[in-house]
C-alpha cells in the first residue's frame, strides 16, 4: 500500500523541497546573504572573497537545519566564529542571530514576490494517506513553516505540526538530530518504528536514520540520489506521486 512497508501508520513529511518549492527559495536567500556578508569581511581584512555555493555549501551546511545552525554551521566551515547575539538582534548586527535575521528578511521577500507552490506529487501522496487511514504531520526546521503552509493552500491536511517555532518553545534539537521528528512521532501516538520520514535534505536523512524510522524516503530534486542513501534514506524518489505508481 502507497509503497510503504505495511506496518506504518504514520507519515512525516519535511516542508521545504517535499512539500513545497521553497528549498530553491531558501538556498537562494541564503546565498544572497552570505555573499553580502563575505564580500564584506573580505574588503575589510584584505582577502579574496570566496562566495557560498548554492549547491554545495547548501546542500553540506544549511540544508534542513534550523537558521541559526545553518548560520553557524557554514561559517564554521570557513572558520569563522561570530557571536550569538541576542533574539531582537537587528540585521545589521555580525552576529548568528543578525545574519540569520539578514536571510529571514530576504527569503519573505522572495515567498512575497514569487509565491508558494506545493508539489502535485506530494499533495496527491498525502490525500492517498490520509485516506488509507494514516497519521499525517510536518516537521520542519523552518519557523516560517506555517506561513508557508498557508500560502500553499495545504496547512489542513495534517494532524501536527512541529516546525521552527515549537522546535524552540519544547527545547528540541533540530535536525540532524531525530528529535523533531520523534516529538512528531509521539504527538501522532506511533512509535517511530511505525512512521515513515520524508526527506530531500542530507541532514534530514540523517535525522530519520538517527531516530530509526519505520522508513527514511529520500526526495530527489536535485540530483543527489547517492548522497541521500549515504547519508540514512532507505529508498529514493525523485517525486512523491512513484509510491503511488508503484502500488
Ligand atoms: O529560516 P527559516 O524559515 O526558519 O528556515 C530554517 C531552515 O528550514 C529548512 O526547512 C530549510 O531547508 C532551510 O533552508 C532553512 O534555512
Amino acid at each position: 500500500m502507497l509503497g510503504l512497508p505495511d506496518h506504518v501508520r504514520a507519515c512525516l513529511f519535511d516542508l521545504d523541497g517535499v512539500l513545497t518549492r521553497t528549498a530553491k527559495v531558501h538556498a537562494a536567500a541564503w546565498k544572497e546573504m552570505f555573499d553580502g556578508y563575505l564580500r564584506d569581511r573580505a574588503e575589510r581584512e584584505g582577502t579574496a572573497f570566496v562566495p557560498f555555493d548554492a549547491v554545495d555549501d547548501y546542500d553540506a551546511y544549511v540544508d534542513g537545519r534550523p537558521r541559526a545552525d545553518g548560520v553557524r554551521t557554514f561559517l564554521a566551515s570557513r572558520g569563522v566564529q561570530l557571536p550569538e547575539g541576542t533574539p531582537d538582534d537587528p540585521p545589521e548586527a555580525e552576529t548568528v542571530t543578525g545574519l540569520g535575521t539578514r536571510k529571514n528578511i530576504l527569503v519573505l521577500r522572495r515567498i512575497r514576490e514569487e509565491g508558494v507552490e506545493p508539489y502535485e506529487g506530494s499533495v496527491a501522496f498525502v490525500h492517498a494517506v490520509r485516506k488509507a487511514g494514516l497519521a499525517c504531520a510536518v516537521v520542519s526546521s523552518s519557523a516560517n513553516c506555517r506561513d508557508v503552509l498557508v500560502a500553499a493552500g495545504i496547512e489542513d491536511l495534517f494532524d501536527e505540526r512541529i516546525d521552527g517555532i515549537t522546535a524552540r518553545d519544547r527545547d528540541l534539537r533540530g535536525k540532524p538530530d531525530p528529535d523533531t521528528y520523534l516529538e512528531a512521532a509521539r504527538d501522532l501516538g506511533v512509535e517511530p518504528g511505525a512512521a515513515a520520514v520524508f526527506e530531500d535534505a542530507l541532514a534530514g536523512v540523517e535525522a530519520g536514520r538517527a531516530g530509526r524510522f519505520g522508513v527514511v524516503v529520500g526526495v530527489d530534486r536535485v540530483g543527489q540520489a547517492e548522497q541521500l542513501t549515504a547519508h540514512g534514506a532507505d529508498v529514493v524518489v525523485r517525486d512523491l506521486a512513484e509510491l503511488l505508481d508503484a502500488r
